[in-house]
């Protein structure tokens, strides 16, 4: 899956159209810094037009977008969050203001944010100081006792650490486990593709283009073809 941030741009002479058909899956729009209501909207309009499922990931009630052609909401709740309104906190606040959340599309993330640098870690003041054991465990936690069914391995911005991942993936028994950061190449999907069920490319597009995630999509293709003929 390609993640778009609509406060970043495309590169010079692509178009959303490229974006759209360059291979990936499925299209989700976010991003944790400078993203409007006006921005998402935008981006949300262009890729709206194409077959490939287009989500919507929301950073703050102030920027859940609600447009025909959008396939679903997906809704992150940061389980190693600091500040633990990124925890329930803000969601609470969403349902509280929010009329029009369409339940039947919205899917729930349980976010694990393991990048210190990152955008998303200093917002929610994340502890990232965490071994493959205590990953996998948070991991547990986001299925079994919060019924999340997608638990995110997030390492926005940097390539992560493959055993934590793996770790991630051994703790969860039914929950779809993404993995996002860094993906730049074949091999960098290909190995996170080895233990995570979706492999999320994001900055990539933005700073090299379509061609470089056509790669990635190749890489983590081969990845699910050779664990299925196993
Ligand atoms: C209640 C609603 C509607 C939303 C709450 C959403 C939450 C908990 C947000 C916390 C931050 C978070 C997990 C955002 C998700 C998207 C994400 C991690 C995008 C990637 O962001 P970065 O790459 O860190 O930052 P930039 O956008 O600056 O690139
Ligand atoms: O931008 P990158 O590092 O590819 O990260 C993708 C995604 O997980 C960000 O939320
Ligand atoms: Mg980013």
């Amino acid at each position: 899956m390609l993640k778009v941030d609509p406060d970043k741009d495309l590169v010079d002479g692509e178009t959303y159209a490229d974006v759209v058909t360059c291979g990936t899956d499925a299209i989700e729009v976010g991003g944790t810094t400078g993203v409007t209501e006006e921005k998402m909207a935008d981006v949300v309009e262009a890729c709206a037009e194409y077959d490939v499922p287009l989500y919507v990931e929301p950073s703050n009630p102030a920027n859940v977008v609600y447009r025909g052609g959008v396939d679903g909401y997906l809704v992150p709740a940061v389980l190693n969050a600091g500040d633990i309104a990124w925890l329930t906190g803000v969601q609470k606040e969403w349902v509280r203001i929010d009329d029009d959340i369409d339940w039947d599309h919205t899917f729930t993330e349980g976010y694990i944010v393991l990048n210190p640098d990152s955008a998303a870690a200093k917002l929610t003041q994340s502890d990232c100081d965490l071994d493959p054991a205590d990953v996998a465990a948070y991991a547990e936690v986001g299925e079994r006792m919060l019924g999340q069914e997608i638990v995110y391995a997030e390492y926005s911005g940097t390539f992560g650490d493959p055993e934590v991942v793996a770790a991630a993936a051994d703790a969860l028994a039914e929950a779809t486990l993404f993995y996002g950061g860094g993906i730049h190449d074949y091999e960098s999907a290909n190995t996170m593709a080895d233990h995570a069920d979706t492999v999320i490319v994001g900055d990539l597009v933005h700073e090299e283009g379509v061609d470089a995630v056509a790669e990635t999509v190749e890489g983590a293709k081969d990845a699910k073809a050779a664990t299925v003929s196993e």
